[in-house]
């Protein structure tokens, strides 16, 4: 069969290829005559009929669908979901794969990006939440509506594919949704003005929630409660419906546990929480360090830090500050120019700190948030990461400012896709164990 040339390659032709390694990002790296593919939906080793799906002549790499498996890798079975897979739903990449190789691929992820960016050669475990067959554990799945629809979106699309439920939410969801689309009578009409449908199971209330998003207004505040177990006991937290929460259900006792284990605190210390949401680390800190120490959350999201005060209401040692982590550091936000003078360091955070936590968004903290948390001299300070790219990155200015990485944990808290999140605990370079 003649075909396109490797130069000629666009969107909507069709190669045969050998699949090379897992990439950051949920596809593996094919090659085609030397031209680069990212191919979802394969395997390493394994062969198949790769459908090009974005880049074309000159770009330097091609996205790519298996469209057909020609030599199975000993790893693929058959997807759980009917909407996953090539032209379906965006949500899951690894619904072909066993969910422990599911784990195996993200532990190759982290530990090429450390090394590559991080400079950090170390064996990754990525460990399974409590009884993960990696199903039915999200607590909160937003359904986008469009055309009188309900459905999920498509890979790097806002087209929306239709479904009843979703394999990997929790049951109540599935429920709560068919309930939902019952009431509507499958009249696209009754969905009109909506733009989407959250439909979130909280773990401290009795009733699985829906919450209608209009399309062209701000939704407006729902208050819910979660449920967390903290060493001293079970906790309620107060979010927004809309806000953040971890998704998985065990992620919050899980996090916890790994984030109290890796910050190791002291009663008496200062701890700094930044990017802490509601609070889910905030509070099990400040227990820790106890009336004695100081326990100071930081986040930007104004409805999040309502919240937050709330929460850590019963804990007066514990201070929120409310506004951007780089902002009250004195950091010029990234991709702002310059101004003429360096903003100023505010006055609410401290000149030191004992142990520093920080959970921040995909983008990670960058070299300038980096720099100014090591000016605080922390023993410890323990990275909470959802991009191990970011990580990789960070783990580079930590180690240029003398900071190395003492441990790290990654979980499988997005089973079926490729994400993954990191625990990773640095200590300056030389630190004595603790007493
Ligand atoms: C990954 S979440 C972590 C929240 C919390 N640790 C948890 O597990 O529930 C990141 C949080 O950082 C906040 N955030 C994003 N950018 C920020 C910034 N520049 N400064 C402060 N907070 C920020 C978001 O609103 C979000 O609540």
């Amino acid at each position: 069969m003649t075909g396109p040339s490797a130069d000629e390659l666009t969107v909507g032709h069709e190669v045969d290829v050998e699949v090379g390694p897992v990439a950051h990002g949920g596809h593996c790296v094919a090659r085609h005559e030397g031209r680069v593919l990212f191919v979802r939906h394969s395997l390493p080793g394994e062969r198949v009929r790769a459908r090009i799906t974005e880049g074309g002549p000159g770009d330097r790499f091609l996205r790519a669908d298996a469209i057909e498996v020609l030599e199975a890798s000993a790893h693929r079975v058959a997807p759980r979901c009917p909407v996953s897979g090539p032209g379906g739903c965006g949500g899951c990449d690894f619904q072909h794969v066993e969910t422990a190789h599911q784990r195996e691929l993200k532990a190759t992820v982290v530990a090429e990006q450390l090394s590559r960016l991080g400079g950090v050669e170390r064996e990754v475990v990525v460990e399974p939440l409590a009884d993960d067959d990696g199903l039915r554990y999200r607590t909160r799945v937003e359904f986008a509506v469009a055309d009188g629809r309900v459905g999920l979106r498509r890979h790097r699309s806002h087209d929306v594919v239709p479904v009843t439920g979703c394999p990997i939410a929790v049951a109540e969801i599935d429920t709560a949704l068919a309930d939902t689309l019952a009431e509507t009578g499958g009249a696209p009409a009754a969905l009109e003005g909506i733009g989407a449908l959250d439909v979130i199971v909280p773990s401290g209330e009795a009733d699985t929630v829906v919450v209608e998003v209009p399309q062209d207004a701000p939704t407006p505040p729902i208050t819910l409660t979660e449920t967390v177990v903290t060493p001293a006991g079970e906790r309620a937290l107060h979010v927004d419906a809309r806000g953040f929460w971890q998704v998985h259900r065990d992620a919050p006792r899980s996090f916890v546990a790994a984030v109290l284990d890796a910050a190791d605190v002291r009663p008496g210390e200062r701890v700094l929480d930044l990017y802490s949401g509601v609070g889910l680390l905030s509070l099990p800190l400040a227990e820790a360090v106890g009336p004695q120490g100081q326990l100071i959350a930081v986040e930007s999201d104004r409805r999040a830090t309502e919240h937050l005060r709330d929460n850590l209401a019963g804990q007066p040692w514990a201070l929120v500050v409310p506004g951007r982590v780089d902002d009250l550091l004195g950091v010029p936000r990234k991709g702002r120019r310059r101004g003429p003078r360096r903003p100023a360091r505010s006055d609410l955070l401290p000149p030191s700190a004992d142990v520093v936590v920080l959970d921040p968004p995909r983008t990670g903290a960058g070299r300038q948030v980096i720099e100014a948390l090591i000016s605080l001299r922390p023993r410890r300070l323990v990275y909470v990461a959802c991009d191990p790219a970011a990580l990789g990155r960070d783990t580079a200015y930590l180690a240029e400012l003398g900071y190395e990485m003492a441990d790290l944990r990654a979980f499988d808290a997005f089973p079926m896709t490729h994400h993954v999140e990191c625990v990773a605990t640095f200590e300056a370079k030389g630190a004595q164990p603790a007493p």
